[in-house]
């Protein structure tokens, strides 16, 4: 299981991948001239055209004449942005946070090259800035914010133009799509149109953290209404003034635009984004074997949240077969809530070698905004049905239907407690002070909810209430906290961006007929397994997101490998089936290594 644990980390640095991702840059067509060039974020470099380009693109005198470096550029930009920092201490966060989304959004809308390049070597600062938390905001005030538009906006008025749409986008390929209908923006809930900001800053990481061209990106809105009463008596809102489609309806447009999307660039993988529950599963199940896609908040979230149940493990020095005995309390029965407990009880029956579908459901307690999920359920849903506790012998707890958080927390005493509820707050202190009685040495609270103002708890109670030996982990992130012995408490990150990147990419370079479960466990073990025993003992059960690159080529590798074993990789690009099936593992992960873009200026030729 652990079959990636030997490509040891320390052999392969950052350094190296870039050495194989941009060794030589090579020349870039471009079809356009002058001005066109300067406005087309795709190919401009601002001050630093070369003279010679400047000459053969049209471009003499349009430009101050001192010609900058790439490296003179990138220093300007960080030092605006420095004094951006400055000049705004001690302002609201909102605010702040605002100011610099629009600064780097200024560079992304101006130039693409200088904009990922500082996205990537900042990645640990800027990713709380383009991505979770502040993404959620820019989404709340997109109306406001709105300059011009990124991505392709497909709405219910376009019912049967969609095959004929896709053409519109200007890119000739495209590798990767990310889809939302704005349904369940984070925590946040219902955005409509303004929801784009997802599937952009999603898109943002892929680049950063995959390699992914971000010429070959597409941001989508599917458009079909919206139920938020305040976004539907707004007069200034950008999307569809109409409640939402339901039923046929709303599936017979995401049929139509995945058919269109197939259509024009059939091996792009697509990834489904902040969808409600029941569509999210619905697509899911109606796409999954059809279609090169996967549903990052079910699938991409478990893998996340496994890796870190597998290091919770081996931090209280067990070995990872004693999973099967952890006792996890999962609140938010929710598509991202539910998608950990199928994964992990997979995880299980794997580990035992028994079918998932009967292993009994003994480790795991569900609770949702009624208390917790039994089978006296009325009106159970079907998806939080398999892990329903059942009454009998197993109910040694006592614990009745509904039982409420803390009832439970008190009298299961699990080793992690695991929020995805997308409340803030509802890991009181009550719920974390019983914590402390939990049968682990070492409990483990996740509070997944983003944004930041949506955890259920922040570190800071968890080391107050829980304890200094407590394991902590948040969706979106938080300082470390310095405790009261002077040692920090440290703060995991359990994101999905530690795994949908790799999970896209590995899809992508193995031309994968489908995204099947296998390829989704590889991903989750690799990134369990990245993690050393001495790190895991300190309560660190992630890698630090400045080495996102690095984890995305594991995690791709191990996807492409997978793929490969089940049959299912089709090659990529120049890379046939035939040569992809013969190629060792330190092979595959220089051929992902090798596919990752990586920012340069590149010479542009011009061609009619
Ligand atoms: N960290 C990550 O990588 C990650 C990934 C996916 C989702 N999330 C976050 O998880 C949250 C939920 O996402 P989702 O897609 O599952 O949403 P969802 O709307 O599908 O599910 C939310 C669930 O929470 C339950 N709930 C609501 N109030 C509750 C309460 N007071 N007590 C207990 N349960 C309650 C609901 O009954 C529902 O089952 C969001 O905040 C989202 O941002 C985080
Ligand atoms: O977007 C994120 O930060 C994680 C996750 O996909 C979510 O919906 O919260
Ligand atoms: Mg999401």
């Amino acid at each position: 299981m652990w079959n990636m644990r030997h490509l040891a980390r320390a052999t392969w640095n950052l350094r190296q991948i870039r050495r194989l991702s941009a060794a030589i840059p090579g020349p870039c067509i471009v079809r356009k001239r002058g001005t066109d060039i300067l406005h087309d974020p795709w190919f401009n470099k601002d001050t630093a055209f070369p003279l010679t380009e400047r000459d053969r693109l049209g471009l003499r005198g349009l430009l101050p004449p001192r010609v900058m470096s790439f490296e003179q550029q990138y220093e300007r930009f960080m030092n605006s942005y420095r004094s951006l920092e400055h000049n705004t201490e001690g302002e609201p966060e909102t605010i702040v946070s605002l100011a610099k989304w629009r600064i780097l959004n200024r560079l992304h809308d101006r130039n693409e090259t200088l904009y990922y390049r500082v996205l990537i070597d900042n990645i640990k600062d800027f990713a709380p800035i383009i991505y979770t938390p502040t993404v959620g905001l820019v989404c709340q005030n997109y109306g406001g914010l709105f300059r011009r538009p990124r991505g392709m906006y497909f709405s219910a008025k376009d019912k049967g133009e969609m095959m004929s749409m896709i053409y519109n986008w200007p890119a000739q390929q495209v590798d990767l799509v990310v889809v939302t209908d704005g349904s369940r923006i984070l925590g946040l809930g219902d955005l409509g149109v303004q929801g784009i900001g997802i599937p952009i800053g999603k898109l943002d990481i892929y680049v950063a953290a995959a390699g992914i061209n971000p010429q070959r990106v597409l941001p989508v809105m599917l458009d079909v209404g919206t139920n938020n009463q305040k976004l539907l008596e707004d007069k200034l809102y950008l999307g569809l003034r109409q409640p939402r489609l339901e039923g046929d309806e709303y599936l017979a447009i995401v049929d139509e635009f995945m058919e269109a999307v197939h259509a024009r660039w059939p091996k792009a993988v697509i990834q489904f984004e902040d969808f409600q529950m029941k569509w999210a599963f619905e697509t899911l199940q109606r796409y999954r074997k059809k279609f090169c896609m996967f549903n990052d908040d079910i699938q991409g979230t478990a893998g996340v949240a496994l890796a870190g149940l597998f290091g919770a493990v081996r931090a209280q020095g067990r070995p990872l077969k004693d999973f099967v005995k952890q006792k996890i309390v999962v609140v938010g029965a929710g598509s991202a809530g539910i998608g950990v407990l199928s994964m992990a009880k997979q995880s299980v029956a794997r580990m035992l070698g028994t079918d998932p579908a009967t292993e009994p459901n003994c480790q795991f307690w569900l609770i949702d905004k009624d208390g917790l999920v039994t089978q006296e359920r009325k009106n159970l849903d079907p998806a939080a049905a398999p892990f329903a506790r059942t009454f009998g012998s197993e109910n040694v707890e006592g614990l009745t239907e509904g039982a409420s958080l803390v009832e439970v927390v008190k009298k299961v005493k699990p080793h992690v407690l695991l929020g995805l509820s997308g409340v803030g707050g509802i890991f009181t202190e009550d719920v974390l002070r019983a914590m402390k009685d939990s049968d682990s040495p070492r409990p483990a609270v996740f509070a997944m909810s983003n944004p930041t103002t949506n955890a259920e708890c922040t570190p800071g109670d968890v080391f107050k209430y829980v304890g200094e030996h407590a394991i902590f982990a948040s969706g979106s992130p938080f300082n470390d906290v310095l405790l009261e012995d002077g040692k920090m408490g440290y703060v995991n990150q359990a994101n999905n961006m530690y795994l949908f990147p790799g999970v896209g990419l590995g899809a992508l370079l193995s031309g994968a007929r489908y995204i099947s479960d296998g390829m989704l466990q590889a991903a989750a073990e690799c990134l369990a397994s990245y993690m050393t025993d001495e790190e895991i003992k300190k309560g660190i059960l992630f890698p630090s997101i400045s080495s996102i690159r690095n984890i995305t080529t594991r995690v791709g590798a191990s996807v492409i490998q997978a793929a490969i074993s089940e049959e299912l990789a089709e090659g990529h690009g120049d890379v046939g089936m035939k040569e992809l099936y013969h190629m060792s593992e330190r092979e595959i992960i220089d051929y992902v290594a090798r596919n990752m873009w990586f920012p340069v200026y590149s010479p542009l030729v011009h061609e009619k």
